[in-house]
């Protein structure tokens, strides 16, 4: 089985995907970005793959969420990764003479109070690890990159200032793909899109109403734009219940007599790694 990563090595989707599959018969296949992994399964060219989709700090990784409106890819599992991040400079750099700090979005924005300390500019990259990769061949003393004690040792950077992160206890959640719907009989958790049919008054209320009328929990709710028109929404919506549960398809189908679209994009169940 060959399981899909935001590449290069020493990413936190790389020990995530190492933590969350057994070491026998994987073969793990870096990708360049987030897209390129949910695309490579979406195509059948890859069996599974792993992608961030919230952070503790920054919250929704509107790149994966986006992915998952425009592919067609199954939700199987989740891994929750605790993160730290540091500061990683070349060797002989000063921190008080960094200027740039370089890291992928969702990283760069966990330490948003941290950069706006340093008076520091940002660089965008695609992954942590290939900021960390760029400075390493940059050689730039004026330059860091945010990034994991993982990377700084793949890479033979520095550790400049640990545990950058504003806020303590931070984590990632990734989700696992596929492109079969492979049920699990246990699942605790479901993921829905919906895609509401009009906009009325209400609209969220209504939908909202005929979970906890099924006494359904809700762990997640998202709503990202449709891209077509401005202020219209799709929401994801995550229920604390497998979708084999009867109360969890009953909620599915009121929704669709309403005239929303409901797409379940998956069931599974949670570990921590
Ligand atoms: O760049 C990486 O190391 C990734 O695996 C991506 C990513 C993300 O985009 O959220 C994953 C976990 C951390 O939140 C920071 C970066």
């Amino acid at each position: 089985m060959n399981v899909a990563y935001l590449g290069p090595k020493g990413t936190f989707s790389e020990e995530a995907a190492l933590r969350y599959f057994p070491p026998n018969g994987v073969e793990l296949i870096m990708h360049d970005s987030i897209f390129d992994v949910i695309e490579a399964v979406a195509q059948g060219e890859m069996d599974k793959g792993i992608v961030p989709i919230e952070n503790a700090i920054e919250g929704t990784i509107t790149l994966t969420t986006d992915g998952l409106v425009t592919n067609n890819v199954w939700i199987e599992g989740e891994a929750i990764l605790p993160v730290a991040l540091h500061l990683l400079t070349v060797e002989g750099a000063d921190v008080d003479d960094i200027r740039e700090v370089w890291s992928i979005a969702p990283a760069l924005a966990q330490c948003r109070n941290f950069i706006r300390k340093m008076n520091a500019k940002i660089k965008h990259y695609s992954s942590t690890a290939n900021a960390a990769a760029s400075l390493v061949k940059a050689d730039d003393k004026h330059a860091g990159a945010i990034a994991s004690e993982w990377a700084a040792k793949t890479f033979g950077l520095e550790i400049a200032k640990k545990n950058v992160h504003d806020f303590e206890g931070n984590s990632t959640r990734f989700i696992i793909i596929s492109k079969e719907h492979t049920e699990v009989p246990e699942a605790t958790k479901s993921m829905l899109l919906i895609t509401p049919m009009q906009d009325r008054p209400g609209l969220l209320a209504i939908i909202l109403n005929v979970f906890s009328s099924l006494d359904i929990n809700l762990s997640w709710i998202e709503s990202r734009p449709t891209k077509k028109k401005l202020g219209t929404y799709r929401f994801f919506v995550e229920a604390q219940l497998g979708a084999h549960e009867i109360n969890l398809q009953k909620a599915i189908s009121i929704l669709k007599t309403y005239g929303h679209d409901v797409r379940v994009l998956g069931s599974f169940n949670s570990k921590q790694l």
